[in-house]
């Protein structure tokens, strides 16, 4: 029964083996440096062993990352098309002009679809595999996509919102599992953050297509049906990919699991049975504390034996380790919406509208572009400057950049920001402050793409096997829900609040996030996804991991391998 992990057990290997195993082929080499002292040396031998892969990764790890970032391409495509879909529907849809009500729901039906739906797709990546995960979602895309596209009234088209909601959920909680399950340690972050690519980029090609079809009757139509073509497609390769190993080794077939591991680190290391070894070993090593932690689970609690989802709840909620797991990820995955970025993805055309831009769609594309292209940088530095500096880093510059915008806002005269088109393009003649913003938006923007745009989406590493994907679920689910949130009331609060308190209260929350961040999210940059855990596993690791990551970096010097 695939999920069953008691297949596993019952295999003859007893924990004491798997554990003799790993320390077998961890045990260093005799070629040690001489001037370093005997406990740091071996420290820094085994972390370079247990890293040993160096390069850019083999064309099968790379072909998959891009199959099953199709699925990102659809998020960002089907999140992106909106803004321009709703200026273009006029009167197509249940004969009428869309009322600002209409133009809500259709908006918000998506995020809050996907927020119903990701934990859902938790619950099932773990009983029928990941792969079924992102098939449905694919049906999901392509059904959606048809449907909207043949729809002709506003609750039809309310419908297949929500369903591209349900496939955006799920998408957007596997695809980052998947690819985070099958990569090699030191290549995780950058393949993880080619999903950000697909998304941004989607998005920039979203704004795109929609400018261009805008003009043409009906143009509306291809721009939500042309959705479906990325799912057929990925539906098709679909038969192609393999499971990861680390779920096939859950259900106990290890032997598919070590022929993936072998395609996976081929050409990246010197020595590939070494490394399979060692990563399957740790994966099983996994997979029996995971028996050993239910065991605990029930004796200590009253849950019942047979319903595991409930098991990984309460061990998520009760049991430390996974506890701190769980706040990291759903901290970042919060922070990421609640720093207000989507107001822009969403609204940003409005915002350009109100402060007189004659051509307030193309100013808009700005944001989108410069999304994508600050993503690229992300996609460099994740794996060389890791993730809790690059948001270290970053967050003080979103919160400078939106209190620039916030001054500004005082000296321009909006109109129009309830959303209802009343903002005539070119009625008010754009001055330094209207340029500022602008400049202001895309410092934001830019900031925002390098560090909490990709990093929060890492989040599959923190989690141990046996709550990974319920944990991933329930921070994704946080960050649709935050989505949901900022996009219901970005427009109320600029007129309730001003635009200037709006992202004074942006700002804010960068602040508050950013002491967060200090505080509790430990740098994981390079480090096998089993290792992780252990971080996690007395305290939140910040200091051990920065300690941990001078000493790779003293190794790498020493052996000529890093810079
Ligand atoms: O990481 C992504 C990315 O930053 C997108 O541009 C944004 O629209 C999504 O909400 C976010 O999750």
């Amino acid at each position: 029964m695939p999920g069953d992990v008691s297949k596993y057990s019952s295999q003859t290997e007893d924990k004491e083996e798997v554990e003799m195993s790993i320390m077998a082929s961890r045990d260093p080499d005799h070629d040690s440096a001489p001037t370093a002292p005997l406990i740091e040396r071996e420290d820094d031998q085994r972390e370079t062993r247990n890293t040993p892969q160096t390069g850019g990764g083999n064309a099968f790890i790379w072909t998959l990352t891009l199959a099953a970032c199709i699925g990102g391409l659809l998020f960002g495509y089907d999140t992106g098309v909106i803004s321009s879909t709703l200026v273009s529907i006029g009167t197509d849809l249940s004969d009428r002009h869309l009322t600002s009500l209409d133009k809500g729901l259709i908006t918000a039906s998506t995020s809050f679809f996907a927020l119903i739906a990701s934990p859902f797709a938790g619950f099932f990546a773990d009983r029928l595999g990941r792969k079924s995960i992102i098939i449905f979602s694919d049906i999901l895309f392509t059904a959606g996509a048809l449907w909207q596209a043949f729809t002709t009234s506003v609750w039809g088209m309310i419908l297949g919102r929500s369903v591209v909601g349900l496939a955006i959920g799920g998408a957007s909680m596997i695809v980052p599992l998947y690819i985070a399950e099958l990569a090699p340690g030191h290549l995780r972050g950058r393949l993880t953050t080619v999903q950000l690519l697909l998304i941004t980029g989607g998005q920039a090609v979203a704004y795109i297509i929609g400018w261009s079809f805008s003009s043409m009757p009906g143009g509306w139509r291809w721009m939500v049906g042309i959705g479906a073509i990325p799912a057929i497609t990925q539906i098709f390769m679909l038969a192609l990919m393999p499971e990861t190993p680390r779920y096939l080794a859950r259900i106990g077939q290890e032997e598919k699991a070590r022929q993936i591991l072998r395609k996976v680190y081929r050409n990246t290391t010197t020595d590939l049975t070494f490394t399979v070894d060692t990563t399957l070993a740790a994966i099983k090593k996994e997979i029996l504390e995971e028996e050993d932690a239910s065991t605990l689970l029930k004796q200590t609690t009253e849950s019942p034996s047979s319903n595991k989802f409930v098991a990984g709840l309460t061990s998520l909620l009760t049991h430390p380790p996974h506890t701190r797991a769980l706040v990291i990820a759903c901290l970042l995955q919060g922070l990421q919406q609640a720093a207000g970025f989507n107001s822009l993805m969403y609204f940003s055309a409005t915002i350009f509208q109100s402060l007189g831009f004659t051509n307030p769609t193309l100013t808009s594309l700005s944001i989108a572009l410069t999304n994508f292209a600050f993503t690229v940088v992300a996609f460099y530095l994740i794996d060389r400057l890791g993730r809790r500096r690059s948001l270290l880093y970053t967050i003080p510059i979103m919160a400078v950049s939106l209190l620039l915008a916030a001054v500004m806002f005082r000296f321009v005269d909006l109109r129009g920001t309830e959303g209802a088109p009343a903002a005539q393009a070119g009625s008010v003649q754009p001055g330094l402050p209207h340029y500022l913003i602008v400049v202001a938006l895309l410092l934001y923007v830019s900031s925002y793409a390098t560090g909490l745009g990709p990093v929060p989406w890492q989040q599959s590493e923190l989690f141990p096997l046996s709550v990974r994907s319920l944990g991933s679920s329930l921070s994704t689910a946080t960050n649709w829900g935050l989505n949901t949130i900022v996009g219901l009331t970005f427009l109320p609060m600029m007129q309730g609040l001003t635009p200037t308190w709006t992202f004074v209260v942006y700002a804010a929350v960068c602040a508050v996030g950013w002491l967060a961040i200090w505080w509790c999210y430990p740098e994981t940059m390079g480090m096998e996804i089993e290792e992780i855990g252990g971080l996690l596993q007395d305290g939140w690791g910040v200091k051990e991991s920065m300690e941990r990551l001078k000493r790779l970096k003293r190794a790498e010097r020493r052996s000529g391998i890093g810079g």
